[in-house]
């Protein structure tokens, strides 16, 4: 099954035989940074229901509604079409709007209220999402449960004990992100050098999850210049490592650029609607490129990045001291650089 697909799949049923999740992620986050999770525990019905209330917001909700809830400083709320820019060299904004969601559950009003020190922003709610808010937390809840056990497969396989990253994250700088690209015209060579769905980037934190509906146009960089499509896969969400843990495995794991490219086809010209869930480290996470040992480095073969290669990495990204810094201080060098990597 794995053979016909761009990235390996890889299964959370707990019924498996065989090793645990950490030497199974391995080989993929090493090369690509990138692998489609099945089994992962969230209902088709729960996923549906959520693209329905986005679909809702997106499409119905009356713009004063969205622009009240825009908050930029605790990077929550909506934000409008081509207000952002992944990729800093690309001509206009991304043709996209989206809404981003703090952990509901975690605040202190919240249902399950995480200790002071690390609880996540209040969130403004327009009333088409306000309406779902309970649903809504719990699916919060159940993408920071799969992001742990991703973290502890992260650990495992440097043969670090599980709960090594898990204890570094606790939700506070988490974001469940809706987006909606709106619909657009099967692109020209021109169009598509004016204008983009979402700019090629790297994600900035420790691991992401992202649902696509069903309309393609994500791309991996696997290789300089080489875009590999990774479609919609059903029962799968797309995993991919971030620049943090990029940071913390010294370069090990590979936080990959990506994009979504505007329609090729009919059929992608329709809205396009994802979700995608941003596991952060703590504001107070100790990061610090780790030792990688012997064995491990045995088993990743010809795929480990050298120091140098490393070190210009992290100076691209915005951070000056890479032997070590804090969750909050990687997370502000990495939203005031802008960041693209040279090409060989
Ligand atoms: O919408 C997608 O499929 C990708 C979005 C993405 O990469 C991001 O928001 O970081
Ligand atoms: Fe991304």
């Amino acid at each position: 099954m794995a053979s016909t697909t761009p990235i390996s799949i890889i299964s959370l049923r707990t019924d498996q035989d065989g090793p645990a999740l950490g030497p199974r992620i391995l080989d993929a986050v090493v090369k690509t940074g990138f692998f489609y999770l099945s089994d992962h525990g969230i209902t088709q019905p729960e996923i549906d229901s959520l693209f329905r209330q986005s679909a809702q917001f997106f499409l119905h909700e009356p713009e004063s509604e969205r622009v009240k809830c825009q908050d930029r400083p605790n990077n929550t709320g909506y934000t409008s079409m081509r207000q952002e820019r992944l990729d800093p060299t690309q001509a206009g904004g991304d043709l996209k709007e989206s809404f981003y969601l703090a952990g509901l559950a975690r605040t202190a009003s919240g249902s399950s209220p995480a200790p002071p020190q690390y609880q996540p922003p209040s969130q403004l709610l327009p009333p088409s999402l306000a309406e779902h808010e309970s649903s809504i937390a719990a699916f919060i809840e159940k993408c920071k449960s799969i992001c742990d056990t991703v973290l502890a497969g992260f650990a495992e396989a440097i043969d670090l004990p599980s709960r090594y990253f898990v204890d570094s994250h606790h939700g506070q700088h988490d974001r469940l992100r809706l987006i909606h690209y709106p619909p657009a015209p099967v692109s020209t060579a021109a169009s598509a050098s004016m204008s983009i769905r979402a700019g090629s980037h790297s994600d900035y934190g420790s691991c992401t999850l992202l649902f696509q509906k069903d309309v393609g146009g994500l791309q991996v960089e696997t290789q300089p210049g080489r875009w590999v499509d990774i479609p919609p896969q059903p029962g799968c969400i797309v995993v991919n490592v971030g620049d943090a843990m990029e940071f913390w495995s010294a370069g090990l794991f590979r936080s990959t650029q990506h994009r979504v490219v505007l329609p090729r086809v009919e059929s992608e010209t329709a809205s396009r609607f994802s979700v995608a869930y941003f596991c952060q480290p703590d504001e107070d996470a100790r990061l610090e490129a780790l030792p990688i040992s012997q064995s491990v480095r045995e088993k990743c073969g010809g795929n480990l990045m050298d120091r140098s290669e490393f070190e210009t990495r992290c100076r691209a990204k915005g951070v000056a001291d890479v032997t070590g810094l804090t969750g909050g201080q990687h997370l502000q060098a990495r939203l005031s650089a802008g960041y693209r990597p040279t090409r060989s």
